[in-house]
Formats: structure tokens, sequence, C-alpha cells
């Protein structure tokens, strides 16, 4: 079935040097022709040609003149015939000449659509379409990195490398199910076990690269969180370098949690400075305070400030679950000490800690290093690939259910079992590529995509 012929500015709006539309789709060149004069007809000109012309609306006014290039059908970004025509910048011309293609029988392309029919062909899997988004989105080198070496296929190769292993051992043990009467079988069962602990190792490999990929592009939310006048605020200001909260000696002071972003070693730090945490009877102050304990509920990561010039007092805010990360951290460290990193020890067992000063920025870069390093948990930021959530579940569940085979096959629950897992294992890891997805999932995917991406 032809698709329809689509088209969408392709730049950014507002004034800029270039606007490029985009237009794909079969019969799309022909489309052009009928608003695009130049020396030769467009259709006819060669692919991938950049030729100068003029463009003209249904009544022959001229409204700009610019560079057009048509691609051919199996030769395209969207593997469609398309085509690109690169206006004045500014986004009148480039409008203008989104509609008369409208008007001539184009429609407008939805979000991420020439993506989207660029997997929908088989020019790349859904992995390498997520890494467009993510190159989009990326906020540093580090992650734009990343998600270039997601596009190239390097995720895809290694996943295809994980799926290979998976098949080569699913046939192995068919073979013995199908011919059991052979004797000794095709594999033993400890050759099984053994390549299964391979598997899921591999996955655990690949998990770890893919934390780190996904963390670069978007970032740790940290919440800086404390009894009031620790310096909580003092803190965000040092984190930024720049005044943006207000710090005062009184109590009390944030009752609004303040959010901003800095970004260290390429990892964006989404950073939260709430509410000193203490019962209150100030009303406003209650309610900084309630949405203080929800910024924690959210954030990755726990900055918890201490004053160090006080005597550790009873803690207002108790224990957070395991599976927070928390970073504790000893303020105030120009002033004498009341409050020794054997108390927090103490306190917080095996928590990792730092003593600073807010004031003076002593451990500012230090306590920075140390919240991508937690963050990262030992991971690190270079050479992993960017990935998104989804393909982190997908590749979870993989590894869940290499796992469930490998006891399948210890608790002796028959081939047939450890089969069904192997063959979950697999259909996850189809799914992470998309060779199996759905309409929905697609929408889903592409419509957070950019217009005439
Ligand atoms: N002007 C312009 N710049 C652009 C794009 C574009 O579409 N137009 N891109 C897109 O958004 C990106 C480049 N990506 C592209 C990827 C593949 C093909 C393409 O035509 N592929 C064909 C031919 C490959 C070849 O010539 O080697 C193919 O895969 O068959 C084009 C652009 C970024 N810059
Ligand atoms: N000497 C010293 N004073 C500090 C340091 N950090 C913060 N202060 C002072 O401590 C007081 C409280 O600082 P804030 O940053 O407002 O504290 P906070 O935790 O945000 O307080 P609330 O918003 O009220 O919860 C101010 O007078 C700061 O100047 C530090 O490292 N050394
Ligand atoms: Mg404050």
């Amino acid at each position: 079935m032809a698709e329809e012929i689509i088209t969408a500015l392709a730049t950014a709006w507002g004034e800029g040097g270039i606007a490029i539309v985009r237009v794909s789709g079969e019969g799309c060149a022909s489309l052009v022709d009928k608003m695009f004069r130049a020396k030769k007809r467009f259709s006819e000109q060669p692919a991938r040609y950049m030729a100068l012309g003029t463009l003209h609306a249904k009544d022959g006014t001229l409204f700009d003149e610019v560079l057009a290039v048509r691609f051919e059908r199996g030769n395209s970004y969207t593997g469609e015939e398309s085509a690109e025509i690169h206006c004045h910048g500014g986004a009148l011309s480039a409008q203008r000449c989104v509609e008369e293609l409208c008007a001539l029988g184009a429609r407008m392309a939805l979000p991420g659509e020439f993506t989207r029919r660029a997997f929908v062909n088989g020019r790349i899997n859904l992995a390498q379409a997520e890494a467009v988004a993510g190159i989009i989105k990326a906020r540093s080198d580090e992650a734009l990195a990343a998600s270039a070496r997601s596009l190239q296929g390097s995720f895809t190769e290694q996943i295809r490398g994980l799926m290979d292993s998976l098949t080569e051992l699913t046939a192995a043990l068919e073979v013995d199910l199908d011919f059991p009467e052979e004797g000794e079988g095709f594999i033993t069962d400890g050759e099984s076990a053994e390549r299964i602990k391979k598997l899921s190792g591999r996955c655990e490999e690949l998990l770890s690269g893919c934390r780190s990929g996904m963390l670069l592009r978007d970032g740790v939310r940290a919440a800086i969180i404390g009894r009031p006048n620790v310096g909580k605020s003092s803190l965000l200001n040092a984190l930024l370098a720049e005044n943006r909260a207000i710090v005062t000696a009184t109590p009390g002071t944030t009752r609004d949690s303040i959010e901003e972003t800095f970004i260290y070693k390429g990892l964006p730090v989404r950073i939260i400075d709430t509410a000193g945490i203490r019962a209150t009877e100030d009303e406003i102050e209650a309610i900084g305070v309630r949405r203080s304990l929800k910024s924690m509920a959210e954030a990755d990561i726990i900055l918890r400030v201490i004053d160090s010039s006080e005597s550790a007092a009873e803690d207002e805010i108790g224990p957070l679950s395991a599976e927070k990360k928390q970073i504790v951290i000893l303020n105030k460290n120009d002033l004498p000490t009341r409050t020794t990193e054997a108390d927090v020890e103490a306190l917080f067992p095996g928590c990792p800690r730092i003593s600073i000063s807010a004031a003076d920025g002593t451990g500012v870069d230090e306590l920075k290093e140390l919240i991508v390093r937690t963050a990262l948990s030992g991971g690190s930021v270079s050479g992993g690939c960017s990935v998104t959530a989804r393909q982190v579940e997908c590749l979870l569940r993989t590894k869940e259910a290499v796992e469930a085979a490998g006891e399948a096959l210890l608790s002796d629950l028959g081939d047939d079992l450890v089969l069904s897992c192997l063959a979950e294992a697999r259909g996850q890891l189809s799914s992470l590529l998309g060779l199996d997805a759905s309409e929905e999932l697609l929408d889903k995917i592409f419509g957070s995509f950019c217009v005439g991406k």
C-alpha cells in the first residue's frame, strides 16, 4: 500500500539562516514539480543533487528562492522517495512551502513520522530510532557520543550477539528434545548450565553499560534535604556557582522547592533545594515540608545535609529505604566540629559521606564527583550506549528469563520449561529491537519525537 505523502518543517521554528522542509512518500517529487521552478524539472534532475530554483504559490506568485534536493526510493532517510526544500530562514517562507505542499495533496507529518517510516521500511531498528531521539535531546558531549554509538548500531550488534547465543542454545536443546533416543544427547545439562550462566552474565554487563547511557541522557535527580538552617540553599548555590536560592541565618528560610541543573562530566544533575524538615505550626512552612518529603521520594539520590558545627540532634527525617542512594554531607566544616564523621557512621552506617563548607566552597567539587560516581554506581560515563528506559526494561526481563531457564535446568523441571524460558528471553530481545513492535508501542515511542524528525 502506498503511504501518504507527508511534509513538515525539519528545522527549528523562528529566525535562522536556512529552514528545511521535508517531504516523503511515493510521488512527492512530482508534487514538488508543481511549486518549484528551476532549469530542469525537479523530478528529472539527478537524485541527491542540490538544484537552485524558485518557489511559487498556486496562483504563480513567487515567494522564495531556494535549493532543493530529491532522494530516490530505497536511498533516503525514510527509505521512501523523498525531497528537501532548503528555504531562507524565518518561519514564513518554510511555512508557506509546507502549506502549498499540503494544498497539493501532502499532509502534515506527525511527530517522529519520518523516523517511524525509516523504521517501518527497515532502514533502522527501534533501538536506533530511539537513539535518534537521544541525539536530539543530548545535553552533553558524552550523552551525544553514547547516542551516536547506538545509532551506528553498536548496541544493536551486542543485542544480536546475545540473541544468536540464545538461538544456538535453544537449537541444541531442541535437538535433544526431538531425538531423546540418541542416548547421551547433543548437549549435557552441565554444558547448558554453563552457557546459561554466561548468558546471564552478558545481560548484566549490557545492563550496567545501559544504565550509565540512560543516566547520561536523562540525568539524575538529587534532592538536598536536612533540618532547617544546615545550609541546604547555600549548598545549591555552591553547586551551581551562582546565588540562586535565598540564604539567611533564620531557620525556615526556604519555603518552596527550587530546581536547577548543572552538568558534571557529561552527567546532567537536576538538583532540588527543599524546605528544612521539622515539625512546624506555620501553615506555609508545613506545605514546604510536605513538598520536601515528596522531592525526597522522587529523587534518585538524596543529599542529606548535616550541620557539623551543631551536635547531631534527633533525626527528624528518618532512615531511607535501602534502595535509595544517599550521600551524607557534613556542612560548615569551616566552623568548630561538634558532629564528627564517626557520629555520622554511627547514624548512617556504610553511607558515602563527605565534609564540605558550602560557604567557602571546600569539598564542593569532590561532592560533584561523588554524586556522579554514586549515580553511576561504579559504571563509567564513557563507552556506554544510550538506551531508553524501555530498552533497559527489556534487558532486565531477558536476564530474568535466562535465570529462570537456569533454575528450571537445575531443578530438573524438564527441557520444555527451559526452552520456554529461553523463548521468553529471545522475545524480550526482539521487542527491544522492535522486531515485532505493536502500533501502540510505536505510537508511544515516536509520539515523543519532534515534528519533522
Ligand atoms: N539535510 C539533511 N540533513 C540530515 C538529515 C536529512 O535527512 N537531511 N538526516 C536525517 O534526519 C540526518 C542524516 N541521516 C541520514 C541517514 C540516512 C540517509 C540516507 O539517505 N540513507 C540511504 C542512503 C545511504 C547512503 O547514501 O550511504 C540509505 O540508508 O539507504 C540520509 C540521512 C542528519 N542530517
Ligand atoms: N560558616 C558557615 N556557614 C554556613 C555554611 N553554609 C551555610 N551557612 C550559613 O548557615 C545559614 C543557613 O544557611 P541556608 O543555606 O539558608 O540553610 P538552609 O538549610 O537552606 O535553611 P532553610 O532553608 O531554613 O531550611 C546561613 O546563615 C548561611 O550563611 C558553611 O559552610 N559555613
Ligand atoms: Mg534553604
